[in-house]
Parts: C-alpha cells; structure tokens; sequence
C-alpha cells in the first residue's frame, strides 16, 4: 500500500516547501489540479526535479484529448496522470495508450460518477491501470466521504484501487482495510499545524496497520 501525498497548492513554491518539509513519508507526489491549473506543466516538472526518485502523479482530471494530455504530463516528468470517469472510452483509451508507450499509468478517477460499480467494470476492457475512488472538496463540503464507495468497489473488482477524500489519521483504519494500492492524503497535512508530524504519524499508522496491529 503506498501513500500518496496531495500537492492541492495554487502556488509551487508553497507547494514545494510542504513537499519538503513531508517528503520523507510518502511513496507519490500528487502534484493537484489547482496546481496544474494556475502553474501549468512547469509545476509538474519542478515537482519532479524536487524528488527524482519518486513517482509525480499529474492530477489533470483529463476529460477529452487523452493522448495529447496525458502526453504533456509524461513529457513534465510525469509517471501518472489522471483521466475522468466521465469521458468517453476513446479519451480513456488514447491516454491508456499514450501512457504504455512510455511505461507510464493512468488513473481514472469516479469522481461524480452515480453508477461507479458500472463505471468502473467498464475500465478494465480500457485497460486502465488504476481506478481512483474519489470524494472531492465539494463533495467532502456535504458530508461526503469515498469509504462506503470503496468498501463496494474493493469488494467487487480485481483492479487496483487509489482512494482519496478527505483521509488522515481519524479514517486510516477502515481505508486501510480496504486494502486500496494507493492511499491519498491532502489538506489534513497540508493544512495541519504541524505537517511533518502529522505525515510521520500517518505512515506509522499505517506501518503498524500493516504489520498486523491494526490499531489505527
Ligand atoms: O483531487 C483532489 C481534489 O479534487 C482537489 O483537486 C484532492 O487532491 C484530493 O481530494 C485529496 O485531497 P484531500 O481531500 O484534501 O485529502
């Protein structure tokens, strides 16, 4: 199970000075859409060059020109990209493509999605590398949480799953013990009094969640 820390910033050097102050805790670098909206590639590609050795995920939330938008991210030095849910199998498809010809992965987020069992039985004929389980800020806003999306998803595909929304220490065990690939952690480090010891206390939780403890 890896961790993945959001970057949801609308200006990188904010968000490069959080990453640096947390990186030590986290397997992927999610520079966020807000990031990528104000910033553009460049932020990805800083991202990057601030930690070489881990994975970027570019959260494009692609929704037409899979190839020519998911190509922009690789080209950054993107190792992920995201694609919607709700565009059409072809845009999936190209991004798919674009993403295995240069080893890369695409994520396609459910975000918004009603029928997401459906949806998501659908990504694996696309050959969609992940399948991201996704409550967003505004859905968060009305009480929304991915958990009970995730605990039907997990239960009924094969397919690795990303979970993100709102996560941090007071959820980690019920994710955890949907055994996503991917656990994404956003404003509760980012906007923490204390961001480094609230990352080091998550991955703790989730080291002793894994080593059979599981008392998050
Ligand atoms: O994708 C995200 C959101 O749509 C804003 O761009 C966030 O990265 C994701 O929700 C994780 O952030 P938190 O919910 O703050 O953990």
């Amino acid at each position: 199970m890896k961790l993945q820390l959001a970057l949801d910033f609308t200006d990188s050097q904010q968000a490069a000075a959080m990453l640096e102050k947390v990186n030590p805790w986290f397997d992927v670098v999610e520079v966020g859409t807000p990031l990528i909206k104000a910033e553009g590639m460049r932020a990805v590609a800083k991202m990057k060059a601030a930690v070489p050795d881990k994975w970027i995920l570019a959260d494009m939330k692609t929704m037409d020109a899979g190839d020519l938008e998911a190509n922009l991210a690789f080209d950054a030095g993107a190792d992920m990209v995201t694609v919607l849910a709700a565009a059409s199998d072809i845009t999936i498809r190209n991004a798919v493509l674009a993403a295995e010809k240069r080893q890369k992965k695409v994520i396609v987020d459910l975000i918004g999605m009603k029928d997401k069992l459906r949806r998501a039985s659908e990504m694996v004929e696309l050959g969609v590398h992940y399948l991201g389980v996704h409550s967003g800020y505004d859905e968060q806003s009305q009480g929304g949480d991915p958990l009970s999306a995730l605990r039907e998803l997990s239960a009924q595909t094969t397919m690795p799953l990303v979970v993100a929304g709102g996560i941090g220490l007071h959820n980690m065990a019920p994710i955890a013990a949907c055994r996503p690939d991917i656990i994404v952690v956003g404003s509760q480090i980012t906007a923490a009094k204390q961001p480094s010891e609230t990352a080091k206390a998550i991955r703790g939780a989730l080291h002793q969640f894994l080593e059979g403890g599981q008392t998050i």
